[in-house]
């Protein structure tokens, strides 16, 4: 039994178990398999290990991590059964994890951001990533947790490029019942943020979430709009954005990593959230790309309903993964 259950809500925990089912279904049989009949750590063992975490999406140069330092932590040839090089490998995915997700966040919290000249500063979250990934989905589940929080958020529709992707949002706006800024489409994405700024602050908002259109098939374009929009939004709020949230698919494994390179190109990502991981076997993307790329995870998507998003807590995921 998990000494991990005691800590957080069981029903959090059901809906992670839930959510990584067929990741896990999927790593243990193989991990299973990989040593099965073995009754030692041997060469055929650790390759069979490396073809599993490849095969779960965790990357190849994170899974060579692991295996390098499993093979450091283990004598070569000493027994090992499955559960204890599964206990092994738990801890070593933990280590990684901790690198670059520090902190063990469990709840849906802002940081405070200091007033101005005796004026409420909002927190301002720029969500960025390619159309289809869930970032609309994401953007309103995080304004429906923010709301139950007691926060007052303002949501901006600065994707202007598709007449859908501020439907969408208003959609969700409605939903949550949260204010929303929007102008038509093909409107200045900066002049949407600048807006929802003002806005924000008139209102004495605490958090603004200003959703972004991801054309990843011109870089040049992405990146100049990215930092206009930044460069706009900080006539209204210093240092904003806060965070910027790239929202990855979990079920599109390598893609993803390629999205995140493209994204870390072309603007300073701050966040990461990784969707869709119900319903997938590749939940082991989560690992490889906060290693990969040193950026924390901050929300797992394990679901479609509006509360179906959770906040990355790297403890409960490697206990969920590896259960
Ligand atoms: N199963 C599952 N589905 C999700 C999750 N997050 C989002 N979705 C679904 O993914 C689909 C795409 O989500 P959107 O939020 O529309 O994606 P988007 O990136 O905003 O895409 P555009 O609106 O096309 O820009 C929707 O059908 C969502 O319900 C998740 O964590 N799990």
């Amino acid at each position: 039994m998990s000494f991990f259950k005691n800590i957080f809500s069981k029903e959090k925990k059901e809906t992670l178990d839930k959510g990584l089912e067929k990741s896990k279904e999927s790593f243990f049989g193989k991990l299973s398999k990989a040593v099965a009949g073995k009754s030692k750590v041997d060469d055929d063992v650790l390759d069979n290990l490396e073809e599993v975490l490849v095969a779960s999406d965790v990357g190849v140069t994170t899974t060579l991590k692991v295996i390098d330092r499993i093979e450091a932590r283990v004598a070569k040839d000493k027994y090992v059964g499955t559960d204890e090089l599964n206990k092994i490998l738990r801890e070593e995915i933990a280590g990684l994890l901790s690198e670059t997700n520090i902190g063990n966040e469990t709840d849906f919290v802002i940081p405070d951001i200091p007033k101005k000249e005796g004026v409420k500063v909002p927190y301002v979250l720029m969500v960025v990533g390619v159309n289809g990934v869930g970032k609309t989905t994401t953007i309103g589940k995080l304004a429906s947790q923010f709301k139950k929080k007691g926060l007052k958020v303002v949501l901006g529709a600065a994707d202007t490029f598709r007449a859908a992707a501020i439907d969408q949002l208003q959609v969700w706006a409605d939903r949550t019942d949260v204010p929303i800024v929007r102008q038509e489409m093909g409107s200045d994405p900066a002049s949407v943020a600048f807006d929802s700024l003002k806005s924000a602050v008139a209102q004495n908002a605490d958090v603004v979430i200003i959703d972004t259109a991801g054309r990843l098939h011109n870089k040049v374009n992405l990146m100049n709009e990215l930092t206009k929009i930044k460069r706009v939004m900080q006539k209204v709020v210093d240092n904003s954005p806060h965070d910027v949230l790239l929202v990855l698919d979990g079920s599109t494994g390598q893609n993803a990593f390629e999205q995140a390179k493209q994204f870390t190109k072309a603007t300073e990502v701050t966040s990461l959230a990784v969707t869709k991981l119900d319903g997938t076997a590749k939940g082991g993307v989560v690992i490889g790309i906060s290693d990969q790329f040193k950026i924390p995870v901050k929300y797992i998507g394990v679901g479609e309903g509006i509360d179906d998003l959770q906040v990355f807590n790297k403890v409960e995921f490697v206990d969920s993964f590896f259960k």
